[in-house]
């Protein structure tokens, strides 16, 4: 095991003060591949204190320069694209094309996305007779953002760059399951002489890192995304201090489909949504809806389509589904199947681990699962299981789709599928979600609000939402005599 991750601190790559070290492991193989640091209080407080002194040269700079240094970090990144998917892929276990077409490429597009950003970044004035106020959009200071394993490079660019863009100095925790790639990024901010100080990663445990960055007091703000346990307890630690929390949480998100569905496109995309990077994406519809006319047709060729994936080894060209990411989330899922089971769920298809020949014989690989015959209230309906397992519930009318949809005590994202224009606009008025997509799903515009209600989270990212929540709001108004 030769490859030693660090933090990134202060322009400088230096691995945890104590000296500890974390096995990061390959989900296909189950070997552990490289270490990463076991971070502390002491590591974030020396990011923090990087940070903080660059902070005013950072925050002076023109939005066009900050543009510029982030448009350089995203050049630098393209021109590595086929060694971070790589790395992406080994880390997590998703399928190499799906690292370089999907996770790279949206890293890239985030920084890209938010430089532009930086320079549009325009604040409102408001006039009245005799009196004239405008609001500056000041930058925070220095903040945190914490991101998950599912999507790792892409999830952390998306936080970073808009309190980048915005001004402020950012001291970053990527999962310290999935770390590599964040690293290599880090690397990257060195050679092409990012700023020291104003971009940090510390690399650690979420209880360790991850709770010192947020109890931190010269923290202004922290971007989460991640379990809705983790991001309670954030929510609660940030209350204390009264710093500004975004929160990225958990799904169970539901897929309604009726019989007047737009075929050409419904499979592939149900399927997709289903099982992409082995359903660990909280977007994923994981509850599949489907009016009674038309759901044993949908239900067959669903599992057809479900049973003619191909679970293995993420480097075949030929694999759609790779491993989950850990053996934990392995025991996990494997549990959650259990439980549908003892719930009384039927399995159509799936319900297994896989187990690759060669290489991967000692890999984390769940097939494709598809349950029916279990009600809305059960645990399998309403907990989010976060891997390659999908339920199948039939309504008979719009109504009853639009109270299963909402029974569940999550709200991020919905897809829709139907050809009525009425029905689409009435149930994406009554979804209880972030997002509803209709005839499509995870169609993603980078201006658009991205987050969602209920236990899945608070606040909006995305945009001017983003720009907005890593700044703050200073009104001036003005007596014109
Ligand atoms: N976006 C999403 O919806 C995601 C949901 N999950 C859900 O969470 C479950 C558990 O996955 P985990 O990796 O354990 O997610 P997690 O919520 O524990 O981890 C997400 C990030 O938070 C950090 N973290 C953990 N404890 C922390 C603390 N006390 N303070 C600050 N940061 C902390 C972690 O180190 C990681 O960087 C999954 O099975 C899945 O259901 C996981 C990843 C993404
Ligand atoms: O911004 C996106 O396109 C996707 C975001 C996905 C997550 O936040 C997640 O899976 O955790």
């Amino acid at each position: 095991m030769s490859l030693r991750l660090s933090h990134l601190i202060g322009g400088q790559a230096v691995t945890a003060t104590r000296g500890a070290w974390l096995d990061v492991f390959e989900p296909a193989t189950g070997q552990a591949y490289a270490q990463c640091p076991d971070g502390d209080a002491d590591d974030v407080a020396a990011a923090v204190a990087a940070a903080r002194q660059a902070f005013p040269a950072w925050s002076a700079l023109p939005a066009s320069d900050r543009a510029a240094w982030i448009e350089r970090l995203a050049d630098a990144l393209e021109a590595r694209l086929d060694e971070f998917a790589a790395a992406e892929s080994r880390d997590v276990g998703k399928p190499l094309a799906l690292a370089r077409n999907l996770d790279i490429p949206r890293a890239v597009s985030n920084l890209r996305f938010f430089a532009a950003a930086a320079t549009q970044f325009a604040s409102e004035s408001h006039s009245a007779p005799g009196i004239v106020n405008y609001t500056l959009r000041q930058p925070l200071g220095v903040v945190g953002v914490i991101s998950p394993w599912n999507l790792p490079l892409y999830l952390f660019t998306w936080k970073f760059a808009p309190a980048l863009a915005a001004g402020n100095c950012v001291v970053g925790k990527p999962s310290e399951v999935t770390p590599v790639t964040a690293w290599m990024l880090g690397e990257v901010a060195r050679e092409i002489g990012f700023p020291p100080g104003v971009f940090n990663i510390v690399q650690g445990r979420g209880a360790a890192v991850g709770q010192a960055l947020v109890d931190h007091p010269q923290v202004k703000a922290i971007s989460f995304t991640g379990s809705t346990a983790v991001g309670t307890r954030i929510a609660e630690s940030c209350a204390r201090s009264l710093k500004k929390t975004s929160l990225e949480l958990g799904g169970k998100n539901p897929t309604l489909v009726f019989a007047d569905a737009p075929k050409a496109k419904l499979l592939d995309t149900v399927v997709r949504s289903a099982f992409l990077n082995s359903g660990q994406i909280c977007l994923c519809g994981s509850r599949l809806l489907v009016e009674r006319g038309y759901y044993g047709e949908f239900r067959d060729a669903l599992v057809a389509r479900a049973k003619a994936l191909v679970v293995g080894d993420p480097q075949d060209p030929a694999t759609t589904t790779g491993p989950v990411v850990s053996k934990p989330h392995f025991d996990k899922v494997m549990a959650c199947i259990a439980l549908a089971k003892a719930e009384g769920g039927r399995v159509l298809c799936g319900g297994d681990a896989v187990q690759p020949a060669g290489r991967c014989a000692d890999g984390w690989f769940i097939a494709p699962t598809v349950i029916e015959g279990l009600g809305p209230d059960c645990r399998t309906n309403t907990e989010e299981i976060f891997g390659p397992v999908v339920t199948l519930q039939a309504f008979d009318t719009e109504d009853e789709a639009l109270a299963l949809a909402n029974a569940v005590p999550y709200g991020l994202a919905a897809s829709l599928w139907t050809s009525d224009l009425g029905r689409a606009h009435r149930l994406a008025d009554r979804i209880e979600a972030g997002v509803v997509w209709v005839n499509t799903w995870m169609n993603r515009d980078l201006r658009t609000p991205f987050g969602g209600v209920k236990q899945s989270g608070l606040g909006r990212e995305g945009g001017w939402e983003a720009l907005r929540f890593f700044t703050e709001a200073k009104n001036v108004t003005i007596d014109l005599g």
